[in-house]
């Protein structure tokens, strides 16, 4: 599917430009899935210190504690993601969803996380990312390894 969205945009004599990518909407619903699917920072991140007690839903939080967010568990929550195991980025391409909001307070699917300490890198990640994708897509053709052996996917927690 990204090559149908890439192939007559780039044409085939043409190396991809950085301004082929801001066009190239299904691969940057393919990217948001899989920051969805495997967030790089799924919870390491985000640690936030209490700096006085609060109370949050009912619940006191005393001051001192380390609170962290886990990204991980809200982009597999299938109240807000249905079927949050399979890779869809059909969901990144609803009318409403284009531009789904990855670098504001919509904390559904906040990779780079949210707020002040939010991550500076986001804008030249998502640049780079893109530009690097489409271009190995374009340059190569990608087949599944000739024994039949398949790329292992499994998951580790680590920083990233
Ligand atoms: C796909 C790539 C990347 C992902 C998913 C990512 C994700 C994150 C996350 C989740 C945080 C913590 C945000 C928070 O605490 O709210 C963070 C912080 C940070 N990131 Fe990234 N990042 C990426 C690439 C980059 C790049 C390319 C740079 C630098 C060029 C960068 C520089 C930083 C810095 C300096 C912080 C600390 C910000 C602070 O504590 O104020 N990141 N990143």
């Amino acid at each position: 599917k990204v090559h149908e969205e890439l192939d007559p945009m780039v044409g085939p004599h043409q190396s991809v430009t950085e301004s082929d990518c801001s066009s190239l909407h299904y691969l940057q619903a393919v990217i948001k899935e899989v920051l969805r699917l495997h967030p790089p920072g799924p919870l390491l991140s985000w640690a936030r210190l209490a700096v006085s007690d609060i109370y949050i839903g009912g619940l006191l939080v005393p001051a001192g504690t380390t609170a962290m967010v886990n990204m991980w568990a809200i982009t597999h929550d299938p109240s807000v993601w249905p079927e949050p195991l399979e890779f869809k980025p059909e969901c990144f391409m609803e009318a409403n969803s284009e531009d789904f909001p990855i670098f504001r307070a919509d904390l559904r699917l906040a990779p780079f996380g949210s707020g002040r300490r939010s991550c500076p890198g986001r804008t030249l990640s998502m640049k780079t990312v893109t530009f690097w994708v489409a271009s190995l897509l374009h340059e190569f053709y990608w087949l599944p390894a000739s024994d039949g052996t398949p790329v292992d996917l499994s998951e580790v927690l680590r920083l990233s």
